[in-house]
Order: C-alpha cells, then structure tokens, then sequence
C-alpha cells in the first residue's frame, strides 16, 4: 500500500466511525472505564461496558468491535473473557487488546496465555507489555525479559519493535506501541507517528482509551488501519490540546474536545513514515 493509500483510509475510517456509530463494547478496568467510553464516544463510536460473562457474550453478537482490557481484574473474568473471546471468534468480530498490568498476578497471565489461542486482531500496549505479551506466547523479540513493573512502560519504543512485529505476524492483524513516538506494524510495514504530548503521561487512562478508540476503528476498517487511525488522532489531537492546556486536568477535557472536533483530514496528514523493517 502506497502512503497515499493508507492516508485515505484513515480518512475514510474517522468519517466512517462517525457517520455509522459503530457500538465497541469494553470489558476495561475500573480506573480509567470513563474515559475510555468518554474517547469512544468523542470519535464516533457508541460504547458499552460489561463485567458479566452473559453478558459479554450477549453483547458480542451485536456489536461492531470489542475491546478488552487486563487492568483491574475480578474472578469473574476467568469467566467472562473466554467465554466472551469465543462468542467474539463464533460471530467473526474484530477485538483489540490492552494486556496492562502483563506479569502481575496468576490470573492475569493465564488468561493472556489463553488468549494465544484465539488472539485479537489489534494488540495496543506500552512498549513493556507488548514484549512481555511476546515472551509470554514464546515469539522471537530479541528482548529476554518478561517483568512488567506496574502499568507503566520501562522500554523503549525502539526496544519493543521486535517483540511488536512477531506479535502482529502472529495474530495476522496489527500492534500498536505508544510512547512518545508510537509505533504501528502489521509484521511487515513499520509505521512511525508523530505528535502527541508528555501530559499524556500525566493523565491515566491515556493509554486504556487508545485502546477502546482502536477498537472503534477496528469497526470500519482493517486492523492496521485502525490502529494508525487511532494512533494518529491521539498524536494529532493531543499535540493541538497542548497548547491550549494549562496541565493535567485541563488537558483530558481540551484532548476530547480536540478529538471530538478534529478533521479527517487533520488526522490523515498528522506526520508519520513507514518503513520495511
Ligand atoms: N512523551 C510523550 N510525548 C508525546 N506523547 C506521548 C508521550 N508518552 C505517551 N504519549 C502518548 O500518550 C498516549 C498513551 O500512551 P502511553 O504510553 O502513556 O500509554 P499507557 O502507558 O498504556 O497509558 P495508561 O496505562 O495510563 O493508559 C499515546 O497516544 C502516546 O502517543
Ligand atoms: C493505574 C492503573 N492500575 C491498573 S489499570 C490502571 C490504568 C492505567 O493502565
Ligand atoms: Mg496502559
């Protein structure tokens, strides 16, 4: 695909998602669950978020695109997320992944190794979860450490590139890594975006409603597109809320604003290269 190309797909998927309202159910964690539905809703999507694992499974045969997120985990997900993984895999509907909080605890990396059998189509994560979920489903990242230490990342981007491409070629869909420059791969093509802001950091959640916007994208066109369609509002409106911001608090309110306003076009030519890694 030529850069033109990809430009005019991420056009068309932020018109898309906002003309078609796809509905992106979440099974997120209770930190960040409002912004996630709120950064849904400001590009388009129509959100929902469950625990249950009837539920999950109900939902999944309605929706568009599902987003899962490992952040804070109840026993009942040992429950919900197979079954609602399976119902998500019977009906054929596109899944992102967050796999925050990777290496703490046993339920959490059960249920990640399980997900190896029926992955997502989009995994997005920090550049510490995207190696530690590669390790875990035995992929060659060329990083040998496994330890995740909290929900923040302690790699670099550059460092998880590896980890992301195998990840991508394994689930034959795309990988997202964020940091100040993020990274987007469908294994092959190495996509670089630009923008954002370091208040980003400052806000939790920042990451978590990356997830569930790719996730809406993931509802109107393919993986890697989606991903980029995500990443690139995130780096455009995030650059432009910046100026505007006077710190945290103010920022999360002028960055949905921003993403809630922002052309498609905006986000299309929002700087970015790609290379053949
Ligand atoms: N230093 C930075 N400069 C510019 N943008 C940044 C910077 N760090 C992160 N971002 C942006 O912040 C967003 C979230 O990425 P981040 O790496 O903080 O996610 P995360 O660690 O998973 O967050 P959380 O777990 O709190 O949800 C992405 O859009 C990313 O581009
Ligand atoms: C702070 C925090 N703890 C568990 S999930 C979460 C949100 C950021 O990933
Ligand atoms: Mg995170």
């Amino acid at each position: 695909m030529t850069e033109r190309e990809l430009r005019k797909k991420i056009r068309q998927a932020v018109e898309a998602a906002r003309k078609e309202c796809p509905l992106v159910p979440s099974i997120t964690n209770t930190v960040t669950i409002n912004l996630v539905a709120n950064a849904q809703l400001a590009c388009g999507g129509s959100a929902a978020m469950v625990y249950l694992p009837d539920e999950g499974e109900a939902i999944s045969s309605i929706c568009q695109a599902f987003y899962i997120n490992m952040g804070t985990l109840f026993p009942v997900y040992a429950e919900t997320l197979p079954r609602t993984i399976r119902a998500l895999a019977d009906a054929g509907k596109p899944w992102v992944l967050d796999p925050v909080g990777i290496g703490l605890g046993s339920l959490r990396t059960e249920l990640l190794r399980q997900m190896k059998a029926m992955p997502p189509a989009i995994v997005r994560g920090n550049a510490s979860e995207i190696i530690a979920l590669a390790n875990l489903w035995g992929l060659d990242t060329g990083v040998a450490k496994d330890g995740v230490r909290g929900v923040d990342a302690t790699d670099s981007v550059d460092s998880a590139v590896m980890a992301a491409r195998a990840l991508a070629r394994f689930i034959h869909g795309a990988v997202a890594v964020s940091g100040a420059v993020d990274v987007v791969t469908d294994g092959d093509v190495v996509v670089r975006s630009y923008g954002g802001s370091p208040l980003f950091t400052k806000v939790t959640g920042s990451g978590c409603s990356l997830g569930g916007v790719c996730a809406v994208y993931a509802a109107v066109t393919d993986p890697f597109a989606a991903a980029i369609t995500a990443v690139n509002m995130y780096n455009a409106a995030g650059k432009r809320a910046e100026k505007e911001a006077r710190g945290p608090g103010s920022f999360e309110k002028i960055f949905l604003d921003t993403m809630y306003n922002l052309s498609a076009d905006d986000v299309a030519s929002n700087a970015m290269d790609a290379c053949k890694a």
